[in-house]
């Protein structure tokens, strides 16, 4: 019912105006849900308005598209997404892994310093990093710096990074799985803080710590078996790690040493133990943050199938008790907001033939999915749209310090996803799926509610209908 006339000239939007109206029953506002519409003029939302108000405000010959009972919502910010260009665009690609995103309602992607080649740690592998991305991202792309060995105990090489405009750091507390990006101990991280206090940006930290596995020796050890790998990165990984991490959080406090500086603990799968140490931090005012991943709350250890390497990512999806535990804590507000964690490779990597868990390649493909899976999997937890908007754009867009984005407010960024919460889809060979290596995610073959109906980028439509825009208009989102 909805058709979009032939763009002409504009081909970074399937809109041929700048300046338009959208409207609907059901718009997420900072102040709820309305029924009305937004006011897009020139890549900005410039005005908000109930129904009862609008007609009074509206201009004539300004276009107006009513999306009915569609939801319009902020899009969503990606803070932890791997895209790995340049060096390892087989894996991923800014077009491919952009493309999919818009069609996913994702509006603002921050791309994770590790598994391109080379890592991005300096001024330097950032410029390559730009260069990747310039002209070739459907939607908004920033970055994240890894913090390594390397830079971590020289202020100057780390001040150099964050002056090149990376929206905060990035670190591992165990092997990463990529050569150029080693883990980084206590040390580094509180000396890395110290630099991170001055340019109020954050410190994002995959938190698990190599300890002794609970693998016995005696027992039958099957590599296919999923039980096998889940033995290999118990809960105690996670829990020493972030034990380990937070004994330094408190020179974040308001008058401590580092003040101005954030941790954030990106995929939290522990829901025990791990949990309660940073809701401890965090009551003691520690700036501190965590994430999770939908596919943490989407998946269980249960029903992992033999050798279904698809579902390895560490830390590992824990038995379904856990995950109910998990989506508490979203519920609570114990776990503050959302990411993808999308981590694909090349299929040969997923040895999806052999089944090793093992050896395969650990990181879910996800990236356009993300948005209905949060809904189709919390629906029975009783999850609202507002806590979406806040879980997955209000919450992430002021981790990354993007302060024109993550809300249907005047003044924001025009970053906004139409959806049809009820309608379901079988993600099957039939659905068009844009990220490079659809066949490695665990995702294929489910139903699910949710459907991307538009995607806008600063006012322009990137996808609508089931298409992309031509050109690849997206900004870099680099700080300064
Ligand atoms: N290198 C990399 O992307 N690792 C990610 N994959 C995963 O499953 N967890 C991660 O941290
Ligand atoms: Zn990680
Ligand atoms: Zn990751």
């Amino acid at each position: 019912s909805r058709s979009y006339e032939e763009t002409q000239g504009n081909k970074c939007s399937l809109l041929p105006h700048d300046h338009y109206w959208i409207s609907s029953k059901r718009i997420v506002t900072p102040d709820g849900l309305i029924s009305g519409s937004v006011e897009v003029n020139g890549g900005v939302i410039v005005s908000v308005v109930k129904e009862e108000d609008w007609y009074k405000k509206q201009r004539s010959r300004v276009k107006v598209i009513d999306y009915g009972e569609a939801v319009i919502m902020p899009g969503l910010v990606d803070v932890h997404a791997h895209l790995d260009d340049p060096g390892r665009s087989e894996w991923e690609g800014f077009p491919s892994g952009t493309k999919a995103a818009a069609a996913g309602g994702i509006t603002t992607l921050i791309d994770m310093p590790l598994n391109s080649d080379p890592s991005t740690v300096s001024p330097e592998t950032l410029k390559l990093k730009i260069e990747a991305a310039k002209k070739r991202i459907l939607i908004d792309v920033g970055f994240w710096g890894g913090l390594v060995p390397d830079n971590a105990l020289n202020s100057s090489a780390l001040s150099s990074l964050l002056d090149a405009g990376v929206l905060g750091l990035k670190s591992f507390m165990c092997p990463s799985g990529i050569n150029d990006f080693p883990m980084t101990n206590i040390t580094h991280i509180k000396e890395g803080l110290s630099v991170l206090a001055k340019y109020k940006r954050p410190l994002l930290v995959h938190a698990e710590v190599e300890m002794d596995s609970e693998i016995d020796d005696g027992a039958d050890n099957d590599p296919r078996s999923y039980l096998t790998y889940l033995k290999t990165r118990p809960t105690s990984w996670e829990e020493g790690a972030i034990r380990n991490l937070l004994s330094v959080t408190e020179n974040t406090r308001i008058g401590g040493s580092a003040e101005g500086a954030h941790v954030h603990i990106v995929h939290l799968s522990d829901a025990t133990s791990s949990l309660e140490l940073i809701k401890e931090a965090k009551g003691k005012g520690d700036s501190v943050t965590v994430e999770t991943c939908p596919h943490y709350l989407a998946f269980s250890a249960e029903e992992i199938p033999e050798g279904d390497t698809r579902f390895k990512c560490s830390p590992p999806i824990r038995h379904a008790p856990n995950r109910e535990k998990l989506w508490e804590a979203m519920m609570e507000g114990d776990i503050d907001m959302l990411s993808s964690d999308h981590s694909p490779t090349k299929p040969e990597l997923k040895l999806l033939s052999d089944g090793n868990f093992l050896k395969a390649w650990g990181g879910i493909s996800s990236l356009q999915f993300v948005l209905p899976v949060t809904w189709s999997y919390g629906r029975k937890y009783g999850v609202t749209l507002e806590q979406v908007a806040s879980w997955w754009s209000d919450r992430p867009s002021k981790l990354a310090g993007l302060h024109s984005k993550g809300a249907i407010a005047v003044g924001k960024h025009a970053d906004i996803v139409v959806w049809e919460p009820e309608v379901e889809f079988d993600l099957d060979e039939d659905h068009p799926v844009h990220f490079k290596h659809p066949s490695i995610s665990a995702y294929l073959g489910r139903k699910l509610s949710g459907k991307v109906v538009s995607t806008f980028v600063r006012g322009n439509l990137v996808f609508g209908e089931g298409k992309h825009a031509t050109d690849a208009c997206g900004s870099l989102l680099l700080a300064s």
